[in-house]
């Protein structure tokens, strides 16, 4: 069962909540929808699961159009974060709802209905609880209940809007795990909507970044995070260093820096912004004749990662570096030395001559030269 998203277009007014965006979903798929607050991903949730219409665009599932078939029957399992489970009803009578209320026609019988609950609690690991009421569980046994209530009508695609938002984070992570196991188990294919990049990043065979209702990237975590298509994605995803940069003649001048390298060829002269993560700038303690020369402000231990604050004057700015704790510590590294910082790798987005705003499409990522001599001082 794939699905296919075409164009699809929602405004509210004027504001465009989606703007052109097309995605394609495998069947067995765990796909996250990532962005920030107001970025359209619930908008294309609603969207899937037939609760809201786009105004132009296309939503088929197998080539058939879903958008002419009612949220009803379309077979998706909803759950959101706040998804208010009923009140009156036990766990049993709550998952079982979802088959209680089909047309007759297509509704299992009273055994089969117990049956199926049983198994699904048992799944998410609430059997025993069967009896009780909504008020008489925690905030995590709750979303495994809206969990459990999605799946008994066993649905062909799972749209959870930040299930776990409301939890603390020991047991989002929990949960987290747990449901990838259960979408593997169970064979789902899953559209989950975060703004959590770590949950995101974890979960997802896919993450789809969002950003004022357009798709910025889709990738694995692994290629979103290592090769960041745009600078929003660079900015919202982990950490980097933002460097304003001249392209001079196939070298990267930054600030009283000039790097060369094989990827500039080819790009005209002129401002460009480089991003280079933290754990791609590499330090030196003996002075080397290329690279920035820094004064190191701050070394901070957050568990075995040491995070490193630069003075860089020859930039103008602070540049944020990181390494092993115990490399930190093996060097001696404390805040006054003096360094000079080397960037392994940047990722460079040549700046339009007219709008000022960075041309995706001549995007490269510089891998400077220094010569083996400085190469080999900090291997
Ligand atoms: N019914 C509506 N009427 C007017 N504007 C709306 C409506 N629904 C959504 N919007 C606007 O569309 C934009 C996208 O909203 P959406 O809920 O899709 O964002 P989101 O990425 O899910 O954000 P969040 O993480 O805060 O839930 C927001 O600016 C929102 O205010």
């Amino acid at each position: 069962m794939t699905i296919t998203i075409n164009r699809l277009a929602r405004r509210f007014a004027d504001f465009r909540a989606l703007d052109d965006v097309s995605l394609s979903i495998a069947p067995g798929e765990f796909v996250a929808l990532l962005g920030p607050s107001g970025s359209g991903k619930t908008t294309l949730l609603r969207i899937l699961a037939g609760l809201d219409f786009p105004d132009s665009g296309d939503l088929l599932q197998d080539g058939r159009d879903l958008l002419q078939v009612s949220a009803r029957d379309r077979g998706v399992g909803l759950v959101f974060q706040h998804y208010a489970l009923f009140r009156h009803m036990t766990v049993f009578e709550n998952v079982a709802f979802g088959l209680r209320v089909r047309p007759r026609a297509r509704r299992p019988s009273k055994a089969e209905i117990a049956e199926r609950v049983d198994k699904l609690l048992k799944r998410v690991q609430l059997d025993g609880m069967a009896a009780r009421y909504p008020a008489q569980l925690s905030g995590g046994q709750r979303q495994r209940v809206a969990l459990a209530r999605a799946l008994a009508i066993e649905p062909s695609l799972l749209l959870l809007d930040e299930p776990f938002g409301a939890l603390d984070a020991q047991v989002r992570v929990a949960l987290r795990r747990w449901l990838r196991h259960l979408h593997e188990e169970m064979g789902l294919t899953t559209v989950f909507v975060t703004h959590d990049q770590e949950e995101a990043l974890e979960l997802a065979d896919r993450v789809v970044v969002m950003n004022r209702g357009r798709i910025e990237q889709v990738g694995t975590p692994d290629e979103i995070y290592q090769q960041p298509a745009t600078p929003f994605v660079f900015e919202f995803i982990g950490k980097s260093n933002k460097v304003p940069v001249r392209i001079h003649g196939a070298r990267l001048q930054a600030g009283d820096q000039r790097f060369e390298a094989d990827a500039l060829e080819g790009l005209a002269d002129g401002s460009a912004v480089a991003y280079v993560r933290p754990e791609h700038l590499a330090l030196s303690t003996t002075p080397l004749e290329n690279g920035w020369k820094a004064t190191l402000r701050h070394v901070y231990l957050s568990g075995s990662v040491a995070h490193l604050e630069l003075d860089v004057p020859g930039l103008g700015q602070t540049l944020e570096a990181e390494l092993g704790g115990e490399e930190a510590q093996r060097r001696s590294l404390q805040a006054g030395m003096t360094v000079t910082v080397q960037p392994r790798h940047l990722t460079v987005f040549p700046l339009d001559g007219k709008t000022g705003e960075p041309d995706l499409a001549r995007r490269r990522v510089v891998h400077p030269r220094y010569g083996q001599a400085a190469l080999a001082r900090w291997r």
